[in-house]
């Protein structure tokens, strides 16, 4: 493969953009360096670069990408909202309609705000957790990641711990010393922080199936007792489903997986790709947000008739029978390789597989909280990585990110990719 156009690319970005990236996501940092590919376009399931080379995309632009790049019934619904204007400052009927396909998909909510990311939705919720409660203190899971505002920027995962640091500068000590962190899938430190401070914790901020530092899935019984310790101490539960929302099925992972959080922060999957965010709860919860009540929220951009139309047209596509057990098959069916191609290659592999999602480490014990996927082999992802763009196949550069299906995925996409798995894994042997 011929990398040159990207080269100069990036010698282009690297002169204007810090970094050369938009996120830090985005940059070879974590996968032992190297030119981040630019690419011109995308189609289906597959992206091409300046070059002209042609990747599987399993990064789906780290999970929203779940009906594919290109999307006929989306693109039609964004060309209309093009061209009938794009912003208008004032309530749409678009609104409504997408407001009311979510609070119906998603019973723990009665009322939804639309925000323009993940960030923003999920900084929302602590506010009105705040202001709902009129505490201060948040507790959050150690790796688990919500977004770059201040306060969760402390032990985050995914693009922190990629870049070697999960704490960021710029955020004041005092801030820091708002938020508490303790251990995913682990009870007993959960209980005995809210037992010293459970009476002025707010809320409690829960990936409830973790997507930053990998998939990980809650242990039978975690996320009850969350709920009912938190509950417990009058503080409420937030579950961050930005990555899980309609990722394992039409709806959010939380009646999935049977616990019902107080409040619930949504965004990628459910805005076909154009940015979006939004929260939502019961009735007696949203109305504490402005104009009917105390806590602020707004936004310029909030609720545009682009995002709100890509997002409509999306969970419409979603709507289609069979889809996410495919990509559940899919998903199986790359675990399943994965684990073979280790096992014959001598190399200690774990993959966690939740529906249409998987993370491959390079690990001998099995992957529960963010210490297991810390340790685990970082120079062997990367190489991993490299070799697997090498052959067309496009993943997220970082150990403690996902890989995503799409409903464009077909099993000739699968069985091309298990292929250069099997190669892949008998060079990393050598
Ligand atoms: C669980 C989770 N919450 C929040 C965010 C932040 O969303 P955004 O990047 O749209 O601001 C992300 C990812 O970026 C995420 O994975
Ligand atoms: N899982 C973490 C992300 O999706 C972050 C994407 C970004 O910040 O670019």
């Amino acid at each position: 493969m011929k990398h040159t156009k990207s080269e100069q690319a990036a010698i282009e970005a690297n002169q204007y953009i810090v970094g050369g990236v938009n996120s830090p996501s985005r940059s070879y940092k974590g996968v032992g360096g190297g030119t981040p590919i630019t690419m011109a376009y995308g189609d289906g399931c597959y992206l091409y670069d300046v070059d002209g080379n042609k990747y599987i995309d399993y990064l789906a632009a780290f999970g929203p990408i779940i009906t594919g790049f290109n999307h006929p019934h989306i693109v039609a619904a964004i060309k209309k909202a093009a061209e009938t204007g794009v912003l208008y400052g004032t309530p749409t009927a678009y609104e409504n309609k997408f407001a009311k396909m979510l609070t119906d998909a998603i019973p723990s909510m009665d009322k939804v705000r639309f925000t323009n990311s993940g960030t923003e939705a999920v900084m929302t919720t602590v506010r009105v957790a705040r202001a709902y409660t009129n505490r201060d203190l948040i507790v959050k899971f150690s790796g688990a990641y919500h977004g770059h505002f201040d306060l969760v920027l402390v032990e985050a995962g995914s693009g922190p711990s990629t870049l070697g640091a999960s704490d960021s500068a710029g955020v004041t000590n005092s801030t820091a010393q708002e938020v508490i962190t303790v251990p995913f899938n682990q009870v007993a430190p959960f209980q005995a922080v809210m037992e010293k401070w459970g009476s002025k914790v707010a809320g409690v901020l829960v990936e409830p199936i973790i997507g930053n530092f990998g998939m990980v899935p809650p242990e039978p019984g975690f996320l009850e007792a969350i709920n009912e310790i938190a509950h417990a101490h009058g503080a409420l539960v937030i579950y961050d489903e930005v990555i899980t929302n309609f990722r394992f099925r039409y709806g959010a992972a939380q009646d999935m997986l049977g616990v019902i959080p107080d409040l619930t922060a949504f965004g990628k999957s459910i805005g076909g790709g154009l940015p979006i965010g939004a929260y939502g709860g019961p009735k007696h919860i949203m109305d504490t947000v402005a104009p009917l009540g105390p806590a602020y929220q707004a936004g310029t951009m909030a609720g545009n008739p682009l995002s709100m139309q890509a997002g409509i047209a999306c969970l419409e596509v979603l709507q289609e029978p069979g889809i996410y057990e495919r990509m559940a098959d899919f998903a199986r069916q790359l675990k399943d390789a994965l684990l073979e191609a280790g096992e014959t290659n001598g190399i200690p592999t774990v993959v966690n597989q939740i529906g249409g999602s998987l993370t491959v480490y390079f690990s001998d014990h099995p992957i529960k909280e963010y210490e297991d996927a810390k340790n685990t082999d970082s120079e062997m992802f990367g190489r991993f990585f490299h070799l697997m763009l090498e052959e067309g196949i496009n993943l997220a550069p970082s150990k403690f990110e996902a890989w995503f299906l799409t409903i464009m995925h077909t099993q000739q996409d699968i069985d091309e990719t298990i292929a250069v798995i099997h190669r892949v894994f008998e060079k990393l042997a050598q």
